[in-house]
C-alpha cells in the first residue's frame, strides 16, 4: 500500500472506513509536524500495535496563545512526508485551517482543573485548544488507538481523561520520552536554541536526574528537591524558570511521597523557546 496524503475530512473518514471494512485496525499519531525521532518512536509504537497507521500533521492555531509562536512554529511538510514514508506510515492527514475550523466554529472541549495547573498557568487556553483539536481528530480519523508522548505528560493525562469522560472508543497509549545523547528531550522547538542555549539546556534533564537520585536516596522533602533543582538550573544556565512542580503522576493533585508515583515537571524559557521536560519518581 503506498502512503496517501489526505487533506479533507470526508476523504479521511472514507479511508478509515475502507480499512476497517477489511477487518484491519487503525493506529493514530497526532503531531504538529517538523518530525524528529520522538515522533518517529510514536509511529513505531503504533505500527507494532495496528495494521494501519495514520499520522496527522497540523499546527493547531487554537492551542497557541496570542503572543505565542504559531506563525514561527517550524514547518517542513516535504521532509515530514519523506520521513513518514520511510517509517511505512499508511496515511498522512494534512488538513488546512479552513478544513479544521469553519468560520462558524464555536465549540470547545475543556477538561476542567487539569488544564489550569502546570503548563496551564502560563498557557491558560492551551489545553482547551489541544482537547478540542484532538476530539475533532478522533472523530475524523476514527482510530482504534492513538499514541502520545510522555514528554507532554500533562497533555497525555488530559487526553486520557477526555477520552474516558466523552466515551471515545479510542485507547490512549503513552510512549516514553526520546532524548538527544546528552539528555535533552527532543522537541521541534529545540530548533530555536542558539548554540549556547542548546548546551545550557542539558541542565534540565540533569536537574530531573538529580531529583530522582535525591528521592531514591530517601529524601522525601519535595520542597527541598524542587529548591535544589531550581538552584542547579539557575547556576548552570541563563534559562528563566516558568515552573518546577511535583504532583501526583496520575491525578496531577498533591504529591504523596512514598505512597504514589510523583511527576516532577518543569518548563523553562530559553527565549524564544519554552522547553518542557519531566520524570516520574516511583514510590521509592
Ligand atoms: N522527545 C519526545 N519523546 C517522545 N514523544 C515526543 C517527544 N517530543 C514530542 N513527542 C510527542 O509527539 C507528539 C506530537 O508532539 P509535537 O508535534 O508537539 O512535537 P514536539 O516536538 O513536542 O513539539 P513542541 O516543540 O511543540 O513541544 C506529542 O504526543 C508529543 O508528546
Ligand atoms: C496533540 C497535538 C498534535 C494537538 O495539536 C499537539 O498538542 C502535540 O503535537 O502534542
Ligand atoms: N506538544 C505541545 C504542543 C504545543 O506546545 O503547542
Amino acid at each position: 500500500m503506498t502512503m496517501k496524503v489526505i487533506k479533507t475530512i470526508p476523504e479521511m473518514r472514507a479511508w478509515t472506513q475502507a480499512v476497517k471494512a477489511r477487518g484491519e485496525t487503525v493506529g493514530f499519531v497526532p503531531t504538529m509536524g517538523f518530525l524528529h525521532e520522538g515522533h518517529l518512536s510514536l509511529i513505531r509504537q503504533a505500527k507494532k500495535r495496528a495494521q494501519r497507521v495514520v499520522v496527522s500533521i497540523y499546527v493547531n492555531p487554537t492551542q497557541f496563545g496570542p503572543n505565542e509562536d504559531f506563525e514561527k512554529y517550524p514547518r517542513d511538510f516535504e521532509r515530514d512526508e519523506q520521513l513518514c514514508k520511510a517509517e511505512g506510515v499508511d496515511a498522512v492527514f494534512y488538513p488546512d485551517d479552513n478544513e479544521m475550523y469553519s468560520s462558524l466554529h464555536k465549540t470547545y472541549v475543556i477538561t476542567e482543573d487539569l488544564s489550569q495547573v502546570l503548563c496551564g498557568r502560563s498557557r491558560p487556553t492551551h489545553f482547551r485548544g489541544v482537547t478540542t483539536v484532538v476530539a475533532k481528530l478522533f472523530n475524523i480519523v476514527q482510530p482504534d488507538f492513538a499514541v502520545f508522548g510522555q514528554k507532554d505528560a500533562q497533555q497525555a493525562i488530559i487526553i486520557k481523561r477526555m477520552a474516558e469522560d466523552l466515551n471515545f472508543p479510542v485507547e490512549i497509549v503513552v510512549a516514553p520520552i526520546i532524548r538527544e545523547k546528552d539528555g535533552l528531550a527532543m522537541s521541534s522547538r529545540n530548533k530555536y536554541l542558539s548554540p549556547r542555549q542548546r548546551k545550557e539546556a542539558t541542565v534540565l534533564y540533569r536537574s530531573l536526574k538529580m531529583a530522582e537520585q535525591e528521592y531514591s536516596n530517601g529524601n522525601h522533602d519535595i520542597e527541598d528537591i524542587k529548591k535544589k533543582m531550581r538552584q542547579l538550573i539557575e547556576a548552570e544556565s541563563s534559562g528563566k524558570i516558568d515552573y518546577i512542580e511535583a504532583v501526583d503522576a496520575e491525578t496531577l493533585g498533591p504529591p504523596r511521597p512514598g505512597e504514589r508515583p510523583i511527576l516532577i515537571a518543569l518548563a523553562v524559557y530559553f527565549e524564544p523557546a519554552r522547553l518542557i521536560d519531566n520524570i516520574i519518581l516511583q514510590k521509592g
